[in-house]
């Protein structure tokens, strides 16, 4: 096992001293899945709560600022915060103030006229390309504009401290940070998950950032006792056992890789646990005709090569239930299938049951994972945690140095 270094904590709140009167950017991640502009999960809204409320009874002239989706560096209307914006309001029970941009003259005007106890939401910071930007120079110019006039920064957006991007990393370089309640309360539970995890130990991946997720795959075989692939990452596990998979979601770049973690997990003795059935479909679409087809099959179904795989199967369901019921320690990232359209969440809500169902330790992470178990119907107490970061919480639990967190210590 390779060494785990230990992590130094990061600074809290009361490390910014008194912040009455003070301009306070608090880095949010308020990015809730939205349909038809109506959010279907607001739990990361209600979850950037305590330290909004805190901050208010502090008297600090509060300047939240979130990304919402992957616009790409440019203003999409459809990933505008202002649905948001009114969304805080309602459960904050006080006013929010909203501006169409993330910097600028209007912005900067809003944030001046910020009274004591007072909360302004910026625009998308990733309608601006500095924010996501590879140039650390443009990330750096960018957080100097987020920073001008404020006094502090507070780190709250749990769900993006693995990127380093000018809102995370540059921004709490340039003012006096800490760590808000969220991220704090977040990295609490997962250090129970890394110091002492009881065995057995299972990881469920899924969902369908198959590029991000693939790589923590390589660590966390140092840590577990078993994984189980499914949802959009499965695909690219059953093309590196030799299997055709239509048009399902692949990372054909990273087949090698895979063979690689599955090779490694047998000298191990680490049981990754693919899927024997998968249900195939005949196009991305809610209502799309779909049949149960053996995995190492997958183009044997009416639709052949032009099938897509949209969930996990019955069978799949069953035996991925068997090994979670077995284990003392389960984190879960990833939908097991497009959980959204109601013909393809039988995986994963086998997989929320099987969680809600044993006496153990569980964490689910991911704001899509978060969404689902919210959406089949289960209670956030079904469950040990509910992480709003999934990819955050995959690369702290695989031992990496976060770089959202670095800044913070
Ligand atoms: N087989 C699949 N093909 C395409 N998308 C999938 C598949 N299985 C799950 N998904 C999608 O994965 C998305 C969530 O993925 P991701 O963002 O990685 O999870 P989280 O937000 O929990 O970290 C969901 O919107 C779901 O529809
Ligand atoms: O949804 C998020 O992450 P998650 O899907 O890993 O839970 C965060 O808001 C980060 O978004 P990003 O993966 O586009 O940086």
């Amino acid at each position: 096992m390779s060494p785990r270094r230990r992590r130094p904590p990061v600074r809290t709140l009361e490390s910014l001293g008194d912040l009455r009167s003070k301009s306070v950017v608090v880095r949010c991640d308020l990015n809730v899945p939205l349909r038809d502009g109506e959010i279907t999960d607001e739990g990361r809204i209600r979850a950037s709560l305590t330290t909004i409320r805190e901050l208010r009874e502090a008297g600090a002239r509060i300047v939240l600022v979130s990304h919402l989706g992957r616009p790409g560096g440019a203003p999409d209307p459809d990933a505008s915060l202002r649905p948001v914006a009114a969304r805080l309001e309602e459960l904050l029970g006080a006013p929010v103030g909203f501006v169409g941009e993330t910097v600028g003259d209007e912005a900067e005007r809003a944030r001046a006229a910020l009274r004591d106890g007072e909360v302004l939401l910026l625009e998308n910071l990733r309608f601006n390309p500095g924010e996501t930007s590879k140039d650390e120079a443009e990330r750096r110019a960018f957080a100097a504009e987020l920073a001008r006039g404020a006094d502090a920064f507070v780190s709250d957006g749990f769900g993006v401290v693995h990127r380093r991007q000018a809102s995370v990393t540059e921004l709490a370089e340039a003012l006096p940070s800490a760590a808000g309640r969220l991220v704090a309360a977040e990295l609490e539970v997962l250090r129970r998950l890394t110091e002492h995890p009881e065995r057995p130990y299972t990881v469920v991946l899924g969902g369908s950032k198959v590029s991000d997720k693939l790589g923590v795959i390589a660590h966390l075989l140092e840590r577990v006792d078993t994984l189980l692939i499914g949802g959009g990452m499965l695909f690219t596990f059953l093309a590196a056992n030799g299997h055709r998979v239509g048009r399902s979601l692949l990372e054909a770049d990273q087949i090698e890789t895979v063979r690689g973690y599955l090779a490694e997990a047998q000298r191990r003795g680490v049981r990754i646990v693919l899927p024997g059935d998968v249900v195939a479909a005949a196009s991305f679409a809610e209502d799309a005709e779909h049949q149960v087809v053996p995995a190492d099959d997958f183009e044997s179904s009416r639709f052949g090569a032009e099938g897509i795989g949209l969930d996990i199967g019955p069978d799949t369901a069953r035996s991925f239930a068997e090994a979670i019921g077995e284990s003392a320690t389960v984190f879960w990232n990833g939908p097991m299938g497009v959980f959204e359209f109601p013909a393809f969440a039988a995986g994963t809500r086998a997989v929320a049951e099987a969680l809600a169902g044993t006496g153990g330790f569980t964490v689910i992470g991911g704001g899509d994972s978060a969404a689902a178990v919210r959406s089949l119907g289960f209670d956030d107490e079904s469950f040990g945690h509910i992480s709003t970061g999934g990819g955050a919480s995959l690369e702290y639990l695989e031992g990496k140095t976060l770089p959202g967190l670095e800044v913070l210590a």
